[in-house]
């Protein structure tokens, strides 16, 4: 049982996504957007680690590796944890659009169990833009970038101005994130819309 809800589904005046000039070419690692993220942060010794790398178009691959810390079921990777995989694939996009987003919404589809000690191989893209809204979708794959897909997901993710994080945020994080000038850095390439 798969489909894609009607809040998924992008309206008439929607438009293909247009790839930032200054993206980062196909091929090249996209980078944590955050040292401390539970999806992509090198520092994070909790996270997933997840690096996820530039495709062409609006697109990236990534890879997760599922170890002991993700189980749900014994050996098996607990759900939540893949749906955070497909989350972060899906978020990265929005690097390629130079955009600040967050998710708005989620579906996931679950359609094989994945192993502890599995390689998911992630794939994700933008597939339509209107105004703040932006439609991207997402599979994982078992074992190899060809193998039998294990998850996939839709999702909308809404655009959002760097106040959004420094409203909502706890205020220890946000003037550790300020005086860090490679954050600010990743911000402002955030920030320049064309
Ligand atoms: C420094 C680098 C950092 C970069 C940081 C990047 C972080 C990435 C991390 C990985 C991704 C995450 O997990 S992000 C964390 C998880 N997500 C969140 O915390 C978001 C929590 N939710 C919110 O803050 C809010 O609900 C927003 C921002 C999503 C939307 O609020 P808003 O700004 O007031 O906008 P609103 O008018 O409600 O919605 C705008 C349009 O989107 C539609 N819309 C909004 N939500 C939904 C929804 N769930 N399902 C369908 N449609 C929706 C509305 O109908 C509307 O359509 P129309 O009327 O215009 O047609």
């Amino acid at each position: 049982m798969s489909g894609t809800s009607p809040a998924l589904t992008p309206p008439a005046d929607a438009v293909p996504p247009v790839r930032h000039p200054d993206a980062p070419a196909p091929g090249e690692l996209l980078g944590a957007h955050y040292g401390q993220c539970f999806g992509c942060g090198d520092d994070q010794p909790h996270g997933l680690h997840l690096q996820a790398r530039a495709g062409e178009g609006v697109s990236i691959t990534a890879e997760f590796t599922v170890r002991p810390a993700h189980q749900g079921a014994p050996g098996l990777a607990h759900g939540g944890v893949l749906a955070t995989a497909l989350d972060e694939a899906l978020g990265s996009l929005n690097w390629l659009l130079r955009t600040i987003a967050v998710t708005g919404r989620l579906e996931t589809d679950f359609v094989r169990p994945v192993p502890v000690g599995t390689t998911l191989y992630l794939e994700a893209e933008v597939t339509a833009v209107s105004g703040r809204k932006i439609y991207s979708t997402a599979t994982g794959r078992l074992g190899g970038p060809d193998g039998p897909v294990a998850v996939r997901a839709d999702a909308l993710f809404v655009e959002v101005k760097v106040d959004h994080f420094v409203h909502h945020g706890r205020q220890e994080e946000i003037r550790a994130a300020l005086n860090d000038p490679d954050q600010v850095r990743r911000a402002r390439a955030f920030e320049v819309n064309p």
